[in-house]
């Protein structure tokens, strides 16, 4: 498998207590994983440390061939070009929708960063409601906000940590295709959380599904129900 993101034998500890232990897995360019686990199991923390706010204890982890993170060494955040969806947007209250999505583009000339910011505002569909403060738009249309300002710095990885637990079931149905189509278009790499087993296996190339500190499964969706690594993961996708 063609690397790009690299976990190689990471152990996450909080206060010398391993919450991971031992994970490795690969993502290739250009494709959806997505972690699957009970509540707690430790899918957070992961995306945590890829995006480098958590030390790590033990392995590494390899960006587009850059070590990223070590027992020793943390590359900053901001330095990483890696981004990150939240649960609860994040957006900035006091900006504008426009204003939410240039904030990572301040270093681009004004001619190149309208260009770019109207391209996604017509990428997420939000083209009318970009005078919009965060508090006038809906769930859907602040999450499609926070995808936007996310991809505007067009990070290496993007990182999507349970981005619809806030959503009524209809949006995240219309969601859900649209966040597929708009990754697959613009080629992105990414890492999602859910605890939404249909989710995972209609946007993901890879699904890990994590239990007891360990990664027991990464595969397809197909390879995960149906040919689960052990009757843990059988009843577990059943379930
Ligand atoms: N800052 C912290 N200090 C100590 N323990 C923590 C900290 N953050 C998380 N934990 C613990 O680490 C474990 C993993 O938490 P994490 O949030 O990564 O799980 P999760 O799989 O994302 O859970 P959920 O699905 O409920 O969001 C949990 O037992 C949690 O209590």
């Amino acid at each position: 498998m063609q690397d790009f993101l690299n976990l190689d034998s990471i152990t996450v500890c909080y206060s010398e207590h391993a919450i991971i232990e031992n994970l490795s897995l690969i993502l290739p360019k250009g494709k959806i994983g997505c972690f699957l686990g009970e509540s707690g199991c430790g899918k957070t923390t992961l995306l945590r440390c890829i995006a480098g706010f958590e030390p790590l204890c033990d392995g590494s982890i390899i960006l587009d061939n850059n070590v990223i993170s070590t027992a020793n060494h943390l590359t900053l955040p901001e330095k990483r070009l890696v981004g990150m969806v939240f649960q609860d947007y994040a957006l900035f209250p006091h900006l504008t929708v426009i204003e939410n999505i240039s904030f990572g583009l301040k270093h681009l000339n004004k001619e190149v960063r309208l260009e770019k910011v109207n391209s996604l505002l017509a990428l997420v569909g939000l083209e009318d409601l970009a005078k919009r403060y965060p508090h006038a738009l809906s769930g859907g249309q602040q999450q499609r906000v926070a995808l936007a300002r996310a991809l505007a710095p067009e990070p290496k990885l993007l990182l999507l940590d349970e981005p619809f637990s806030n959503l009524d079931v209809e949006t995240r149905e219309r969601l859900l295709p649209e966040l597929l189509d708009i990754l697959k278009a613009t080629g992105q790499t990414a890492i999602l959380v859910t605890h939404n087993q249909r989710e995972a296996f209609a946007m993901a190339d890879l699904v890990g599904v994590i239990t007891n500190k360990q990664l027991i499964q990464w595969g397809t969706p197909e390879e995960i129900q149906h040919t689960p690594a052990n009757d843990w993961v059988r009843k577990f996708i059943r379930s």
